[in-house]
């Protein structure tokens, strides 16, 4: 029997998780309480809510922002199903993990505090001679909090994280996914009339294993999870959340139906990109010749110059190689720009 800790009443009333995770930036006290539907609510730490319908369900669904603080459309959304959860208003069919990933990260409007929390999943966190910081040691309970959110499942129920994110920059498609490596498994079409129906129609597959919390999911728990970036990073109260409004009915169909039809699968609905190359920043003297407002997915022509690291020059290989979350102030080691160049659907899809 967990503690009935002071924070419970208020919450109960407000359904206001957000601020409560806000105001407790690394740990709040665990506890749980019955919704008069009869859906279970546990509170497992800051930013991680569980529910947990009193039906018999068929799919576990983790659905995660926040892991970049200032990505702030994403946190609106969870906030407002949560709310709606806590109120009655929405009755759950399904089992939902809830996660802001970063709360200290919120109130300081940034990506993150000390180390970006999305290069620290899959045991990253914990590295021989490295010391531990506040996001080393969130990544690592966040891993915990998914494991036994999952393990506790019934054993035939589907498995789903989506880790809702902003891009910093604009993008020419402006809500994308980017499908974590599947080890050869072959990518779902269901899972892309999923994400079309919340308003992305962009995917890009990853071909090789990451550090990032969607790959987490889908490595270690064989999840059908994404990282989804669904418009670009804005100010809480700046975000126009019409634009979000497919992700949102999408989202709630999924965790308060039973199952849910998506129209036929039609392969031309979709733009698909292969990820051509990672470029790691490794030197101090990092730059990319585009300007800081050249947009995801814009295009080069082969031969031209795209980033210099050190001595190092990159040149684009193929036509229309396309750039994808570029950033030069990453911290050295680190992913400073995909590449990505447009695939078909083939036999490698189900
Ligand atoms: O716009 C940007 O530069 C970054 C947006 C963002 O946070 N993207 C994720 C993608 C994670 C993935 O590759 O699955 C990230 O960089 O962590
Ligand atoms: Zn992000």
């Amino acid at each position: 029997m967990l503690a009935k800790p002071d924070y419970l009443n208020e919450l109960k009333n407000t359904g206001d998780f957000l601020t409560l995770s806000r105001n407790n930036e690394w740990h709040l006290e665990a506890s749980e309480f019955a919704l008069e539907n009869g859906t279970r609510v546990t509170i497992h730490d800051t930013g991680v809510i569980e529910f947990q319908p009193r039906v018999t369900t068929t799919k576990d669904v983790v659905l995660s922002s926040a892991v970049h603080g200032n990505e702030t459309a994403p946190i609106e959304i969870c906030d407002s199903l949560i709310k709606q959860i806590i109120s009655g208003e929405l009755e759950l069919a399904q089992r939902v993990l809830f996660i802001y990933g970063n709360p200290k990260s919120i109130n300081i409007g940034l990506r993150f505090v000390e180390e970006n929390l999305n290069r620290l999943f899959n045991g990253h966190h914990t590295v021989d001679g490295t010391p531990m910081n506040d996001e080393r040691v969130r990544a690592a309970k966040l891993e915990q909090y998914v494991s036994d959110f999952f393990d506790r499942g019934n054993a035939q129920s589907a498995r789903f994280h989506y880790d809702l994110h902003t891009a910093i920059r604009g993008s020419k498609n402006e809500k994308f996914a980017v499908y974590p490596f599947l080890h050869g498994k072959p990518w779902k079409k269901s899972q892309l009339q999923f994400l079309l129906s919340c308003g992305v129609n962009t995917v890009l597959m990853m071909k090789s294993p990451a550090t990032t919390f969607s790959y987490y999911s889908s490595f270690v728990h064989g999840a059908d999870s994404f990282t989804v970036e669904l418009g670009q990073v804005k100010p809480f109260g700046e975000n126009d959340m019409t634009r979000f409004a497919k992700t949102k009915q999408t989202l709630t169909a999924l965790i308060s139906q039973n199952e849910v039809e998506y129209p036929q699968f039609n392969a031309k609905d979709f733009e698909l990109f292969s990820v051509h190359r990672t470029i790691n920043r490794t030197q101090e003297d990092f730059s990319f010749t585009f300007s800081d407002d050249a947009e995801n997915f814009t295009g080069f022509a082969k031969g031209e110059l795209l980033a210099k690291d050190g001595d190092t020059s990159y040149v684009a290989d193929v036509e229309g190689e396309a750039i994808i979350f570029p950033n030069a102030k990453v911290a050295l080691g680190q992913r400073a720009l995909l590449t990505v160049v447009p695939m078909q659907i083939d036999s490698n899809f189900v």
